[in-house]
């Protein structure tokens, strides 16, 4: 089915089993523009492995993942892998938990921003130059770092490269997995209030896979709840976390209270 207008991400029927795990199980949602979509549930529910189905980097067996380009709607597992590899690039960014998996850490904090600036067809090094600068003031990373290796990166300031890396291009969709996961709670806590800004100025539509309920609950709008890959409840953020009906949210939910 063809997505509506300004829907960016439809995904209809996902089904990806390893051996005999049913890691995604019949999954469908559909997400819009300027949208947050929380993924939560315990290890092991198939969170990482549907981002992965949506980022081009895991085939499901079965089921569709439809994404908005500038005018039409494409199905990037019915594409040649060459034209996927084009697509994706442009419209989808991943944000790994580990940013050593997202950035290039042989290449400045500067490059790591231009290389997909040209990429996209950037090559006026004036303009890489001062976007990477741009980008490096919205994550709160001083410009005079533009020449350092992300090596000498701490972890916050790592995840904040990598954010910026995967949002320069504006593309439509970002697919985050455990934002995150591995800072100390007060980084986190900075990091959670820069990626709700970005979300809200950029007006993208974003994927959050989290095992954290916090973080859900400051970044989405919606929530899905996964449990051996399938979704049990679904809802907006509030709804889901408030008032949650399935035995296993509530078991999830009122988990976290207690801490
Ligand atoms: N490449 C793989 N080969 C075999 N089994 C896999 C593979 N990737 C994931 N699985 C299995 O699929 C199921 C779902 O794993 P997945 O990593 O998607 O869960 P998750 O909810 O992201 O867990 P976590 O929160 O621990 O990252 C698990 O049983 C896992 O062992």
């Amino acid at each position: 089915m063809k997505p509506r207008a300004r829907e960016i991400l439809r995904v209809e029927r996902l089904s990806k089993t390893f051996g005999r795990v049913p890691a995604c199980s019949t999954v469908s949602f559909s997400l819009r523009q300027g949208e947050v979509l929380g993924i939560v549930g315990e290890s092991g529910s198939g969170k990482s492995t549907l981002l992965r189905c949506l980022a081009g980097r895991i085939q499901p067996d079965e089921g569709k993942v439809l994404v908005a380009s500038d005018d039409h709607v494409v199905d990037i597992w019915a594409m040649d892998e060459a034209s996927r590899e084009q697509f994706l690039p442009t419209t989808a960014s991943l944000i790994h938990q580990n940013p050593r998996d997202g950035l290039r850490l042989d290449i400045s904090a500067g490059g790591n921003i231009a290389e997909p600036l040209m990429a996209a067809g950037g090559r006026h090094y004036g303009s890489l130059r001062a976007t990477a600068l741009e980008w490096l003031e919205k994550v709160d990373i001083e410009g005079w770092r533009i020449d350092d290796l992300p090596e000498i990166f701490s972890g916050g300031m790592q995840q904040r490269l990598q954010i910026a890396r995967g949002l320069a291009t504006h593309p439509r969709l970002v697919l985050m997995d455990e934002p995150t996961g591995g800072l100390d709670v007060s980084v986190q806590a900075k990091l959670l209030d820069l990626l709700r800004g970005l979300v809200r100025e950029l007006g993208i539509a974003v994927v959050v896979v989290t095992h954290d309920i916090g973080v859900a609950r400051l970044l989405a709008d919606r929530l899905m709840v996964m449990q051996r890959g399938r979704v049990i409840e679904e809802g907006l953020t509030d709804q889901v976390l408030d008032d949650p009906h399935h035995p296993y949210t509530q078991l999830l939910v009122s988990s976290v209270l207690q801490v």
